[in-house]
């Protein structure tokens, strides 16, 4: 999406990148390659044109909390202004970023939010909206603490489900679903987890020399948390900057260490995804992570294949960093894979609707429903072929990250009713209660 024309007047601030990049996302641009796109034109060493670290960190902090909540600030903004949705859609996003820092930042004084706000407002469209926005950002603060409330957002809704998921940010069609799915009280459970602030996850390379001292040194941290074999979990704000006395982006470097999410780690675990047998195929494996940590652990991964040559092109680098033997990579169709035979087991880690991971992938949820059908016959196709090229005695490991019982367990049913040959070893998925692990779904099918 275009820029306004004063866009050139606004200073260099974390709000006004934080309001860039969420522009860039209107476009369809997915959050964090948005941000690093802003980001990377506002490093240090550009003098006047530098944002600090912190204000780096508090533009990413903006950016993910305005996406995680944009229902909600949406519907704060609705309560004091006649038709917000006919405004121009970079004032839009000044509001809201206004209304998340009202009532959702913590630390930042109200007259800052005020501001700036205001300041961004008269900088892309002159005296009248910056008026406005004056006024409407003055209407929410004289609400006091009611928006900070469920109750608030029962107003008008046709139910108190449909309530809750203005609450939480989450479309309603996504509370419908969750609640016909699981039941009210675990669809409650779900919506609260997706708007609440992530949780870090880090995985230690098993091979690294000094993998044993680094993992006890972050499973150490306060309030940190173990996942599976080789991750620790850490809550928002709790990420360290250094541990043994190096920063992590060191211990990064120099491969002893990842971020992956701890969703991730523990469905691997769960799943005994590193005792698989090798050649294990992995058949979707997008930028490595999940045959990254494979390998570290030890199992002899003997193809990586995506339909993404962006994403498949790191993966060597990646295993370089690690100290790992990269293995072939290949730019493959897995519904029409290049093979007609694959004599060790296979992880299928699907394209799938992400509904697991909204905490993580705030923009996710701008994205409608009628998506879920075409990538549930995208999956089934996925599964057909590589049970199709599953020898006997062989495992295949299908891994979601989604909440969407036609996406996990009824696609494996599918599966299952479509190939007699086929036997069902194993399901797991994230417990609904957990409250911050990520909805994860996967199942280890074997041919008999
Ligand atoms: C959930 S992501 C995989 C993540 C990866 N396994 C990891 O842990 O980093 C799904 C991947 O499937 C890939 N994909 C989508 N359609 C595909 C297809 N028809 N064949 C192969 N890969 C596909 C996407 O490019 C994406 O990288």
């Amino acid at each position: 999406m275009g820029l306004p024309k004063g866009w050139k007047r606004l200073r260099l601030t974390a709000r006004n990148a934080a309001l860039r990049t969420l522009l860039l996302t209107d476009g369809g641009q997915p959050v964090q390659a948005a941000l690093d796109a802003v980001l990377a034109t506002t490093g240090a060493g550009r003098d006047d044109e530098s944002l600090s670290a912190r204000d780096r960190h508090l533009c990413a902090e903006l950016v993910y909390g305005c996406l995680r909540a944009e229902i909600r600030l949406d519907y704060v903004l609705g309560q004091v202004l006649p038709r917000p949705g006919d405004l121009p859609r970079p004032l839009r996003h000044v509001l809201a970023l206004g209304v998340y820092g009202l009532l959702l930042q913590e630390k930042v004084p109200d007259h800052a939010v005020l501001h700036e706000a205001v300041e961004q407002a008269r900088a892309l469209y002159g005296q009248g909206l910056a008026r406005l926005t004056n006024a409407a950002l003055r209407a929410v603060q004289r609400l006091g603490d009611a928006p900070r409330g469920e109750d608030f957002y029962a107003q008008g809704a046709a139910d108190a489900l449909a309530g809750l998921a203005v609450f939480c940010a989450a479309p309603e069609w996504l509370a419908r679903l969750w609640a016909q799915a699981y039941g009210e009280a675990d669809a409650a459970r779900l919506l609260r987890r997706s708007c609440a602030r992530p949780w870090s996850g880090l995985r230690v390379n098993a091979r690294h020399v000094r993998a044993a001292a680094l993992l006890a040194a972050l499973r150490a941290l306060p309030g940190a948390t173990a996942v599976g074999a080789w991750g620790a979990a850490l809550g928002p704000g709790k990420l360290p900057e250094a541990v043994l006395e190096r920063p992590l982006a060191a211990w990064q470097a120099e491969g002893a260490l990842s971020f992956q999410a701890a969703g991730s780690q523990v469905a691997l675990a769960a799943l005994g995804a590193a005792d698989l047998a090798g050649p294990v195929w992995d058949m979707c494996a997008g930028y490595g992570g999940k045959s990254a940590a494979l390998l570290e652990q030890g199992a002899a991964v003997g193809l990586c294949t995506d339909n993404s040559s962006a994403r498949l092109r790191s993966l060597p680098g990646l295993c370089r960093r690690l100290g790992l033997d990269a293995p072939p990579v290949c730019l493959a169709d897995a519904a029409r894979p290049p093979l007609a035979r694959w004599r060790g087991d296979m992880l299928l880690d699907v394209p799938c609707s992400g509904l697991g991971v909204l905490a993580r992938r705030p923009d996710i949820r701008r994205r409608g429903p009628e998506r879920l059908t075409t990538l549930t016959a995208l999956q089934e196709r996925l599964l057909r072929s590589a049970a199709t090229l599953l020898e006997p005695g062989r495992r295949l490991v299908y891994i979601t990250c989604t909440l969407n019982p036609a996406e996990n367990d009824q696609a494996v049913a599918r599966l299952l009713g479509a190939c007699p040959g086929l036997r069902l070893e194993q399901t797991w998925q994230t417990p609904h209660d957990h409250p911050w692990l990520e909805g994860m779904f996967g199942a280890v099918l074997r041919r008999g």
